[in-house]
């Protein structure tokens, strides 16, 4: 049978696209030959091919970044440092590259993905500069002869298992913090978006990352994902994914004991109060419900808007979202993309339809485009306990329950598992006080829809995840804390 022909992006640097995975400094396939192909989300054609690794691949990398680690570490921060910020300069003078790998394989909009690789960049720079800071304590000691000292050490080799949803971001998120800390990463993306990630492991060969030091896998995630929760060499494990795959991740990383990262799903609330500028409300609503088609873990999920001011929130909403042009992220003006894939389509059809079921009003939008294109959606009336309300849509849908009273607000927001990002709007100081310290997220945009940056902590409770990532919070992640007594002086 003829191998189906595949259409590789046209890049200034056509070194960024490999259709080989990074492992121990050396381009290779996988050890049976097996590949797998990966389709461009707008136009369903065929982009590339992958390596489809496996446990022993997986091992071999492992062990690859045990041995590179103990070098690495051993550099001083300020020399780990430098070569973050060749990294994070790489990334930028390839932006437009980078930016069209991810957008042909990812889907979302040239321009989100621009911004997509300054904010992935923007994880090296900073955690480049963290490596410099990552300081310890000298503490008072408890005995007149004795010092007490605090260390603060790289925990070893980590492994990381990202989304498609950010492609680039997801990886940087946790390969800053864990180079600037010493430490030696294995990173696996998601089988649907891993030339962005391959395209990183290039730049960061061409920064000076040693061998072995950061390796890119691709391939099916469970027997990879075994290798990495298995594995003793493996201290540290970072996920970036749904709630379900965390949990299972959690439980197969029990058997040796590792330090994890996870930042899991959302279900974001967006409520708008009386006192709220309606015009501003709906500017940060349409930023962060329709960001990526809908599809990143911090977008608006459900939206409470207080009786009085509902009707003109819900008709401007549904305005301004007519204004988003539906199409392929490559052309011009586009601010929505399609959908990742055919089963992310079907969900947001059971969202709506749920909705629709149980009485809601369909304001915009309602029904899916051509392939997994899906327009922008509003809908007013829908019940409190509709599907959107309870799981996290992932996609361009915005359903509107109205409430009378700020405790009935508050109460709504917080009926969920979830809990990573939450946005309110109000101009009543002591309503934001109240409505801050109340909802139960790790993340909280006051008038805002926009609240990622790499200096500020990212991370959920609840259902929604463990640590943090980004800020000066994001590098004890990656290190230990040893104390040392020192007596007899
Ligand atoms: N909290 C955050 O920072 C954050 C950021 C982005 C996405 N997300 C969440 O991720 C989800 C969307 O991404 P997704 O569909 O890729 O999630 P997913 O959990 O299906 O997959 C995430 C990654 O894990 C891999 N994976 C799946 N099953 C696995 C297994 N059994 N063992 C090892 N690896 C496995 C996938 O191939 C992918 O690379 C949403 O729930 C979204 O909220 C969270
Ligand atoms: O989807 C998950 C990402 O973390 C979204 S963001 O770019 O960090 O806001």
């Amino acid at each position: 049978m003829t191998e189906k022909q595949s259409t590789p992006p046209e890049l200034k640097n056509a070194s960024l696209f490999r259709e080989k995975a990074y492992i121990a400094g050396r381009w290779i396939g996988a050890d049976g030959g097996e590949s797998l192909e990966v389709h461009n989300p707008a136009t369903g054609e065929l982009i590339g091919r992958v390596p489809n690794m496996g446990e022993a691949e997986a091992m071999r990398a492992i062990e690859a970044a045990e041995s590179a680690q103990v070098d690495w570490c051993a550099r001083t921060g300020k020399e780990r440092a430098a070569v973050l910020r060749r990294f994070a300069d790489l990334m930028m003078s390839n932006q437009d590259d980078l930016a069209k790998l991810m957008t042909i394989e990812q889907g979302k909009p040239l321009t989100e993905s621009r911004g997509e690789i300054s904010y992935a960049a923007s994880f090296i720079e900073w955690f480049g500069e963290e490596a410099k800071r990552a300081y310890g304590d000298v503490i008072p000691a408890h005995q007149r002869d004795s010092r007490i000292l605090v260390l603060k050490q790289a925990i070893g080799v980590a492994v990381a298992i990202t989304p498609w949803n950010f492609p680039a971001a997801m990886i940087t998120r946790k390969l800053g913090p864990a180079l600037a800390a010493g430490c030696a990463m294995v990173a696996r993306p998601s089988d649907a978006t891993p030339f962005s990630a391959l395209a990183l492991a290039v730049l960061a060969e061409e920064a000076g990352v040693p061998e072995g030091v950061f390796s890119v896998i691709t391939g099916k995630s469970r027997p990879i994902g075994k290798a990495f929760t298995d594995s003793p060499i493996v201290r540290k494990l970072s996920f970036t994914g749904s709630t379900e795959v965390g949990a299972q991740l959690m439980s197969q990383s029990a058997g040796t004991l590792k330090k994890l990262s996870l930042e899991l799903g959302g279900n974001a609330p967006f409520l708008v109060f009386d006192d709220a500028d309606v015009d501003a409300a709906v500017e940060g609503a349409i930023a962060s419900k329709y960001r990526n088609a809908g599809q990143t873990c911090v977008c608006t999920n459900r939206f409470y808007v207080q009786a009085g001011i509902h009707d003109e929130f819900a008709e401007k909403l549904a305005a301004a979202a007519a204004g988003l042009k539906l199409g392929n992220g490559l052309d011009e003006g586009v601010k929505i993309g399609p959908l990742i894939s055919p089963s992310a389509v079907d969900k947001v059809e059971r969202h709506i339809a749920d909705c629709l079921d149980r009485g809601a009003r369909l304001l915009l939008g309602g029904k899916r485009g051509e392939g997994t294109f899906f327009p922008p959606t509003v809908l007013t009336g829908v019940a409190a306990d509709a599907l959107p309300m309870r799981e996290e849509t992932f996609g361009p849908v915005a359903p509107l329950v109205k409430f009378e009273t700020e405790d009935e607000g508050l109460r709504l927001a917080n009926d969920t598992e979830f809990g990573l990002a939450s946005y309110f709007y109000s101009r009543d100081v002591s309503r934001v006080w109240r409505v801050s310290e109340g909802l139960e997220s790790g993340m909280v945009g006051i008038n805002t829809g926009l609240i990622s940056t790499e200096l500020a902590p990212f991370g959920g409770v609840k259902s929604s995840g463990l640590g943090r990532e980004g800020s000066k919070y994001g590098i004890d992640e990656y290190m230990e804390l040893k104390y040392l007594c020192m007596a007899g002086i």
